[in-house]
This record gives structure tokens, C-alpha cells and sequence, in this order.
């Protein structure tokens, strides 16, 4: 049996490797030569790499893609996208020509609100916890002036905290709901400073509040933290153009196509078995962009989903309609970004899809996080309504299955020649090499 490991964080990167290769791969040597080929040459730069996260024993690489030809807002971008999934970057590129043809993407932001809650229990009067609240909320700000006074000089900061009563759903429990503008920062980090410093004034005054009692001097702080949920951090992205110039080729009808697209997105509206997987769909373009500029994707994932579950079923991200003889299509989510502050200035990589974006603000990236998200599902939903999804899907898979093969170049070539024509599917893929190997032997 393995046993544990005790000042594990304490050893050399190489020991690390060392303790790992011989206690869970009998001293497989190239399990250490696996690692190591991932380290890169430039020592300064692997340092950057070690010192991101912890216990760091090499990189993990995930491609990174471009999805050119973005007309977002009459201006046109190329979008970085970091991704291992084969055929997203292909079908963002590919709605992204389609829409340049047809006035491309508008996108706006409809406000910039995040939140953080103190989360604290109170047993005790609840008018006098109202009378305290208001007594003490101007010295809650005044005592945070140290943290904000930069962020103020931004134009951000703490935009308001109001004292709200959970006790309905939880005995003695209440919370400072708090709102803030980050500016250009996610802001997680400056909302929890805020956060910690309102709790510490909050706890310690009521302790001297002369209406309070015993029990209701003792408020207990449970926590506090950001939320990921911001409901008011939203951005919307769009396009639209006459039914009539919605299709690329004459075999489609026009008018059956938009019918069958709004069909398939009000079907993810009210059936959240269809909803997940089509807001999988937009999360692929979302995501990439996200992961590619440096942003924690993991608070973007969490509050987009509790969004789409916001009136009380999981629903579709993106609507559409045809009105009027025209097609509208469009997203609306929250998007808590930043273009300074987190990894956004140290990871080379991201440094340089912010200077391909243009070096946007949160705001801008906000729009075309949102758009990435819109074409996304443009392509996907688009595929599922005429040709199905694994036609295109497969064929740029074709190369993994091939990899996985141990395909030669000569060979992959002739392969995807070969399927040019033909479905892909992972046995008719098996079976076609393996016929050509016998042949060939
Ligand atoms: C895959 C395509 C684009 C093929 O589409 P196609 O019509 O075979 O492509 P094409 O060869 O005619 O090329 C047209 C354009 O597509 C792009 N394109 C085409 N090939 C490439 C390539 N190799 N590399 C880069 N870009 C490519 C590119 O923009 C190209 O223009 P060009 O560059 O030649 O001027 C199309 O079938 C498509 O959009 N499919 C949708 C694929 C998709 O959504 N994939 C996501 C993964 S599946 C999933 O996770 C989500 C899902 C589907 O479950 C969500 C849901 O259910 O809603
Ligand atoms: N629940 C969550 O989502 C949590 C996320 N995090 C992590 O926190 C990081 C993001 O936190 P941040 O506070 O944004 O980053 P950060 O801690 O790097 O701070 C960014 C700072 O940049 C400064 N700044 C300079 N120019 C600015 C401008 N134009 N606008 C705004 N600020 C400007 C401000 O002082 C701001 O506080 C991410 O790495 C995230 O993964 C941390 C804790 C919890």
C-alpha cells in the first residue's frame, strides 16, 4: 500500500518527480522524461509557469487557436482561443464569415455590477439590527478608505451595502449585500479585502452599540467572500438579416431553416436536457476566449449557468426570433472580466491575445467573450439543424482518431483524402486504416 507523504510542498521540483515516479510508477523512466519534455527551455519563463499555481511538476499545453475574421461592432478581430476540443475553433471561424457577409456582430454592455456578501447570524431584535446597520454604514465605507481610495480614482468602488434578512430560510442568519464597480480588474480580490475589512468594523462596533444586549452585541461572522452570481454584469451580442440571405447555397430553404433554428433554440428554452448541451455548445467559444485572455473561467462557468437558471428552470442562453421577414438571434449573460489584475500581465500568452484584441478594456472583452459565445452557438445549432453535427464534427476529429492510430503523415494525408467524400465515424475510420495496413504490410 502507498504510503502518505508528509512536507510533500517542501521538496525541489525534482524530488517532487522523483517521489512520484518511483511511489506510483515503479521508477518508470519515462514517466520523469514525460514530464520533463514539457518544461520549457527558457528557465525565466518555466519559473512563471512553477510559480502560477502550486507543487508544480511541468505544463499542461492546450492549442491555441484563431478564429479570424470577427466584424464585432465594425471593427474586425481575430479571436484567440485556447481549446482542446477539435472543430470549435473551425465553426466560430466559420459563423465568423458567415455574419462579416451580413453587418456582423453588434454587442453592448448593459452594466458592470458585482457583488460580495458578508454572510453573519444575529439572535436578537431585528428592528434594532436595522437602526445598527444605519448608524454604522458610512463608518463600514469610511474604514475601508485605504483599499479603495485607487480604485475610486478609477472611477470604481463600493457602489452601495444593504442589510438583508434571511431568517425565513435560515434561523439568525442575515447578510451585508454588498455591490461594487471594479473597473478593468475581475475584482475578486478587491471585493474580498473590502468584504473582510466590513465584517471586522461591523463585528467589533456592535460589541460598544449601547441598544444592543448581551446575545445581540455577539453578531457572528460566518464568512465573507465575492459572489460569482452577477446578475448585473451583463453583456448582450447580436445579429440579424433578412430570412432571405440566411442560407449559403440553394439546396436549403431559407424560410424552412430560420423556422427549424428558432424551433431548435425554443426547444432548449423549455428543455433543460437539450438546454445543458446547448449551452455546452456556447461555453466552447466562451470558455476558450476566457482561458486565452487570462480569466478565471471557473467563476464565468458558475455564474453563466446560475444565470440560466435564474427563473427557476435551466433555460437557453440565446434567443431568436423571425420577424417581419428578418432573423434575429442573440445572447444575453453575465461576464465578470478583467483585463488587468489576476494572470492578465504575467502569462506571455495571454499578454499577447490581449495585444492581438487590441489591448481591450473589461467592457470590450465582455463583448467579445459574449460574441465568441453567440457564433459559437450560431455554428453548432446551425449543424444540427441541416447536416448534423458529426458530419463537420468529424471530420476535423479525423486527425485524433488517426493520431491515436499512429498514423503517418503520408498516411493521415491519404486518409482525409480518402473520407473527403465518406462519413467519419471512429470504426469506419479503424476499419479503413487497418485494411490499408494489411495491404500495405
Ligand atoms: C466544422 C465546420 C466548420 C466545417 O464546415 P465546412 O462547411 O465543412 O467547412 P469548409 O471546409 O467549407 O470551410 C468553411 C469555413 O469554415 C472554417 N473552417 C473549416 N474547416 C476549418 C479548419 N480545419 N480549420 C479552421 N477553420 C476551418 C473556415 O472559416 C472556413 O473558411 P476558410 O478559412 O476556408 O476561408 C462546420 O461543420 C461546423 O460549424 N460545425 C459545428 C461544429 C461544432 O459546433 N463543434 C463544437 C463541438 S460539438 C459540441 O461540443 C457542441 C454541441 C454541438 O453539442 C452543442 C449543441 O448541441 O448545441
Ligand atoms: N471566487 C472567485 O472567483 C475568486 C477568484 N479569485 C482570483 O482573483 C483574481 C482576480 O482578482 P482581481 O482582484 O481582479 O485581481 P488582482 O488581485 O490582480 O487585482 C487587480 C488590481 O489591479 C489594480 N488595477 C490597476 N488598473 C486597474 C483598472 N484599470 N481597473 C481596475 N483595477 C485596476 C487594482 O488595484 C485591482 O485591485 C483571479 O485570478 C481569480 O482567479 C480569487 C478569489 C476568489
Amino acid at each position: 500500500m502507498i504510503a502518505p507523504i508528509a512536507g510533500f510542498s517542501k521538496l525541489s521540483k525534482n524530488e517532487k518527480i522523483e517521489w512520484l515516479a518511483t511511489t506510483y510508477f515503479q521508477d518508470d523512466e519515462t514517466v520523469v522524461n514525460t514530464l520533463k519534455k514539457y518544461w520549457n527551455s527558457d528557465e525565466t519563463l518555466q519559473k512563471l509557469h512553477d510559480e502560477f499555481i502550486e507543487n508544480t511538476i511541468s505544463n499542461f499545453y492546450l492549442p491555441l487557436g484563431i478564429a479570424p475574421n470577427f466584424l464585432i461592432n465594425d471593427k474586425l478581430y481575430a479571436i484567440p482561443m485556447a481549446i482542446e476540443e477539435s472543430s470549435v475553433v473551425a465553426a466560430a471561424s466559420k459563423a465568423a464569415k458567415f455574419w462579416l457577409e451580413r453587418g456582423g456582430f453588434k454587442a453592448t454592455v448593459l452594466n458592470t455590477e458585482k457583488v460580495g456578501q458578508v454572510h453573519f447570524m444575529y439572535f436578537g431584535s431585528t428592528e434594532k439590527l436595522h437602526d445598527y446597520f444605519n448608524l454604522i454604514k458610512p463608518e463600514l465605507i469610511a474604514a475601508t478608505n485605504h483599499i479603495t481610495q485607487n480604485m475610486e480614482k478609477r472611477g470604481g468602488g463600493i457602489t452601495d451595502i444593504i442589510l438583508r434578512d434571511k431568517t425565513q430560510e435560515l434561523d439568525g442568519y442575515f447578510q451585508l449585500h454588498c455591490t461594487f464597480e471594479t473597473v478593468d480588474s475581475m475584482g475578486a480580490n478587491f471585493i474580498n479585502s473590502c468584504l473582510e475589512q466590513f465584517a471586522k468594523t461591523f463585528e467589533e462596533a456592535a460589541k460598544s452599540y449601547e441598544a444592543f444586549s448581551e446575545q445581540e452585541a455577539a453578531i457572528q461572522i460566518v464568512m465573507s467572500i465575492l459572489s460569482n452570481y452577477v446578475p448585473n454584469c451583463l453583456v448582450k451580442a447580436e445579429v440579424s438579416c433578412p430570412v432571405s440571405s440566411l442560407v449559403e447555397n440553394e439546396a436549403i430553404d431559407a424560410e424552412e431553416f430560420a423556422e427549424k433554428f428558432v424551433r431548435a433554440i425554443q426547444i432548449a428554452k423549455i428543455e433543460p436536457y437539450r438546454a445543458v448541451t446547448h449551452n455546452k455548445g456556447i461555453m466552447n467559444g466562451i470558455d476558450a476566449v476566457v482561458l486565452a485572455t487570462g480569466n478565471d473561467f471557473r467563476a464565468i462557468e458558475a455564474g453563466i449557468h446560475a444565470y440560466a437558471a435564474k427563473d427557476g428552470q435551466y433555460s437557453s442562453l440565446t434567443h431568436a426570433e423571425v420577424k417581419d421577414g428578418v432573423f434575429r438571434f442573440w445572447i444575453e449573460i453575465p461576464l465578470s472580466l478583467g483585463t488587468v489584475g489576476g494572470l492578465t500581465s504575467l502569462h506571455p500568452l495571454v499578454k499577447l491575445a490581449l495585444q492581438l484584441l487590441g489591448k481591450p478594456n473589461a467592457k470590450e472583452l465582455m463583448q467579445l467573450v459574449a460574441v465568441a459565445g453567440l457564433a459559437q452557438n450560431f455554428a453548432a445549432v446551425r449543424s444540427l439543424t441541416t447536416t448534423g453535427i458529426q458530419k463537420g464534427h468529424m471530420k476535423m476529429h479525423l486527425v485524433n482518431i488517426l493520431n491515436q492510430l499512429e498514423a503517418t503523415d503520408a498516411e493521415k494525408k491519404h486518409f482525409i483524402a480518402f473520407f473527403k467524400d465518406k462519413t467519419v465515424t471512429h470504426s469506419a475510420v479503424v476499419n479503413a486504416f487497418t485494411a490499408y495496413k494489411s495491404q500495405h504490410a
